[in-house]
Parts: structure tokens; sequence; C-alpha cells
């Protein structure tokens, strides 16, 4: 996959940290824990940030990255974070409120900030460095954004997560063939009370809504397992699946 996994896990005690995908060396999907496998000098490289949702595991290394980055960039130089209204709201309200985290989308000024908010609704695309950065609207307890990636000519959908929803299978057809998908299975079948609950996917809704796809994309990569129930969702997969660990 020409996308780097920094973090693929639903929890903390995952294989891999929360979820963290690394575009180029200059683009990430959310920020959770697995923004920990690059260093210092890698995080430093980092302008654009596409938020998923305002959830803590795609965000909780959110402050922390962007405080690695105050000293380092000129005040020429800025990160833009990507993501829906409700999302920013979210970030304002409950971590860059100045009792969580300082609010960096006015330090060191308003004028010129370190972090520029770039709002981005679904169907919206962004074009940087020649990668095409495509949302649709997932279904979640929060509003949430997946992204599609067409890099070097290929096209990967993230779907971070969701629960099933029609909605959700039309906007991944509306994307065209796929050469893959990350989809999210959060909880085992027998646990589908919850998943529907907290709007989360089981190997069976995974099922359900790749069959909703009019192709099937050519790899099928699984994560967001949460980590005390990733042994019972594992041999619930289907063997053409693959994990991301
Ligand atoms: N009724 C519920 N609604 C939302 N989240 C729930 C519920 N019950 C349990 N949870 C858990 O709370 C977690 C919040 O983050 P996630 O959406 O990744 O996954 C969620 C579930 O693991």
């Amino acid at each position: 996959m020409n996308i780097n996994v920094l973090g693929a896990s639903g929890g903390l005690a995952g294989l891999s940290g929360s979820t963290c995908l690394q575009i180029s060396e200059t683009i990430l999907i959310d920020a959770g824990t697995g923004i920990s496998q690059l260093n210092l000098a890698q995080m430093q490289q980092v302008r654009h940030i596409f938020l998923s949702h305002s959830h803590s595991d795609h965000i909780c290394c959110l402050p922390m990255l962007l405080a690695n980055l105050f000293n380092a960039l000129d005040p020429s130089q800025s990160v833009t974070l990507y993501g829906s209204k409700d999302t920013f709201a979210a970030l304002k309200a409950h971590v860059f409120n100045w009792v969580i985290w300082p609010d960096m989308t006015v330090m060191p000024s308003a004028e010129k900030p370190l972090v520029r908010l770039q709002e981005i609704a679904a169907g919206e695309s962004v074009t940087i460095e020649g990668i095409e950065i495509k949302t649709f609207a997932t279904y979640h307890t929060v509003p949430t954004l997946g992204y599609a990636v067409r890099k070097a000519g290929q096209l990967t959908a993230f779907v971070a997560d969701t629960g099933y929803a029609e909605s959700v299978v039309s906007a991944l057809n509306a994307l065209g063939p796929l050469d893959a998908i990350i989809l999210e299975c959060s909880f085992p079948n027998e646990l589908e009370a919850i998943a529907l609950q907290s709007c989360h996917l089981t190997p069976h809704l995974c099922e359900k809504l790749l069959g909703g796809l009019t192709e099937q994309p050519k790899r099928i990569w699984i994560n967001h397992l949460k980590p005390d129930l990733a042994e019972r969702i594992q041999p619930q997969l289907a063997p053409d699946w693959q994990l991301l660990l």
C-alpha cells in the first residue's frame, strides 16, 4: 500500500497505536497514538492533517504533535487542519480551550497562527502535492468524514469510524472502482447490539457493506479492532481480508 499506516488500532493496547495514516511526508490522516512511530524530525515535516472526527482515539496526539512544530516553523509557515465544521467546533470547545491545551489557531498571533483550520464538507476534495483527497460522510455517533486518497494512480478509501448505512454504501460507490478500502471492524459478531448502538461494524456488517459495492475493491484492509476484542474478531474475518496492525 502506498499509504504508511502508523496506527490502525481501535484503542490503546493494540499491536499498533490508534488511528494515524501517513499519506506523504507532509500529510497525515488523523492523529491517534500511532503518530508516536514518527521521530521528531519526521513530525516536524507535517503540514497537513485531515481529521475524520473528534473522538479521542483519532485526535489525542494532535496537541503534542503541534507543540513539536511550534518552535520548528518560521512565522511564514503553518500547519493546516482539514475537517468538518463539527469536528472543529468540538476541538475548539474541548481541546484548544486554554484548559486542556492552548488555542494554537491564534498562536503565536491570530494573524499568523501555527494552525489554520480548513473546513471541508462531504463530497469536497483537496489536492496537495499531486495527491487528491476526497471526503465522504460515514455513519457514526458524531459527524465523521472518510477520505478517499488518489495517489500514484491508486485509489484507496479510508472509511474511518462507521456503522452500516445505505448512505455509506452509496458514498463509496460514488467514488468509482477502488484499488483498496480500509474498513473498520470494531466488534465481533456476537456484540452486534453494541456495534449498532455505537455505530461501528462487525465482520457480518462489513460483509453487508462490502456486498453493497458495485465493484469489489482489489484489496480489503480491516482496521480499528478494539484491542480487548481483537482475538474474538480475527477468526470471524473473511480469508481474503487483510488485517492492518
Ligand atoms: N452506546 C454507546 N455509544 C457510543 N459508544 C459506546 C457505546 N457503548 C460503548 N461505547 C464505546 O465507546 C467508544 C467511543 O469511541 P469509539 O466510537 O471508537 O467506540 C466506542 C465504543 O467502544
